[in-house]
């Protein structure tokens, strides 16, 4: 005999829920899955009424849902929200071409308007050309660096108060796991943060910061949502992989380890002598840096003169044959973007680790990557 729903006890269940092992009918999933991302709006205080806020619309599954989800719940709340989507076109053939035809679509079937902003048209450089000049093996940090600030100039741009982004809870489970593995306490004290960048222009929020991958993907299944589901063709990503893989291993076990990573990141303090970024501004483009001059800016530079690897982690090396090459020809200056640990951050144990302003990540595609 079919099983009857947990929930109503009136239809009959067609699913577990992956997060509890509850087995309900297709409504009440829909319920409990959009209940429980208000639930997280409401006790975060993520948004008051009449803000204009930004969703991240890459046409991928989580930031799909969560724009079906921030429409369904700003009617059936009344949040008095305006909503708008916002897509960066970084510029690769064949991936992001596509998923922006999926984010015009998702523009029709939710009725909000779109923006799209490019690295083109920002900074001169599109990931095609990047990864012509630099290769596959760090192009998902300029890739990382230059999103989010484009999506920050973007939102700036519409007016928005605010920008949410689709990260999961696995995404955020990943890289508690990630920085614990890196020792990178900076990042790791931030990184379960719901919403980051209230120090700088702009606040960004992830409402599915408690939601599970695993019912993103049944949510947007059972609706039908139209989403782009290829993986980003320059995102080898092996570290981020590695971490992934493990979490999905964990979750096979016991389904509430996602939840108890977050939980034991959230958890974590800081010891009061560890030195922390202090934020500032880019004395070159104004946005928020924890350098005199902002990663991208370093970043763009290096393309620019043709040294790519001045903006990628530790760039002291690099650097510094530059510093010589020009003492050599006897034209020694300061190269712009301050001394020679621009873009990096000291940590606990001395080492320095590349920071991209306030949240640098490694990329993402479908490659997931948080800050
Ligand atoms: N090109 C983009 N334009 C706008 N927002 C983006 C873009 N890429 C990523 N984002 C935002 O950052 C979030 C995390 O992106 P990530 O690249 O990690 O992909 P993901 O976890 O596969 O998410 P999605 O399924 O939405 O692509 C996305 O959900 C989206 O909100």
């Amino acid at each position: 005999m079919p099983r009857k729903c947990g929930s109503c006890g009136v239809k009959n269940a067609i699913l577990k829920r992956p997060k509890t092992g509850d087995a309900l009918c297709k409504e009440c999933f829909y319920w409990a899955f959009e209940e429980e991302i208000h639930h997280t709006v409401l006790q975060a205080k993520l948004f008051s009424p009449g803000e204009t806020v930004a969703i991240g619309a890459s046409g991928g599954k989580d930031s799909t849902v969560l724009a079906h989800t921030m429409k369904v719940l700003n009617e059936r709340h009344n949040y008095g929200l305006k909503l708008i989507l916002l897509s960066v076109d970084e510029g690769i053939t064949g991936y992001r071409d596509d998923s922006l035809e999926t984010v015009k679509r998702n523009q029709q079937q939710y009725d909000l308007p779109l923006t799209i902003v490019s690295y083109e048209e920002l900074y001169g450089w599109t990931m095609d050309a990047i990864v012509k000049q630099i290769g596959l093996k760090n192009n998902c940090t300029f890739c990382g660096v230059f999103r989010r600030q484009a999506l920050d100039r973007g939102a700036m741009m519409l007016g928005a108060d605010k920008i949410v982004t689709g990260h999961n809870a696995d995404d955020i489970a990943e890289t508690v796991i990630m920085n614990v593995l890196r020792g990178d306490i900076a990042r790791l004290r931030r990184c379960t943060a719901i919403t980051t960048g209230t120090d700088g222009y702009l606040p960004r929020c992830k409402p599915f910061k408690y939601t599970y991958e695993k019912e993103i993907v049944m949510y947007a299944y059972f609706k039908k949502l139209d989403y782009f589901s290829t993986e980003c063709i320059y995102s080898p990503n092996a570290y981020r992989g590695f971490a992934r893989a493990y979490i999905k291993d964990l979750e096979k076990i016991r389904p509430s380890a996602i939840i108890d990573i977050i939980h034991s990141g959230e958890s974590m303090q800081v010891k009061k002598e560890v030195r922390m970024p202090t934020q500032t501004t880019c004395t070159r483009c104004h946005y928020i840096s924890s350098n005199e001059v902002c990663k991208a800016c370093v970043m763009l530079e290096g393309l620019n003169k043709g040294r790519p690897r001045l903006g990628i982690g530790k760039i002291h090396k690099e650097r510094r044959k530059w510093d010589e090459e020009l003492a050599a020809q006897g034209k020694l200056q300061t190269v712009d973007g301050g001394g020679t640990d621009s873009g990096n951050v000291q940590v606990a144990d001395g080492e320095t680790e590349s920071s991209a302003g306030n949240e640098q990540r490694t990329c993402s595609g479908v490659c997931s990557g948080v800050c």
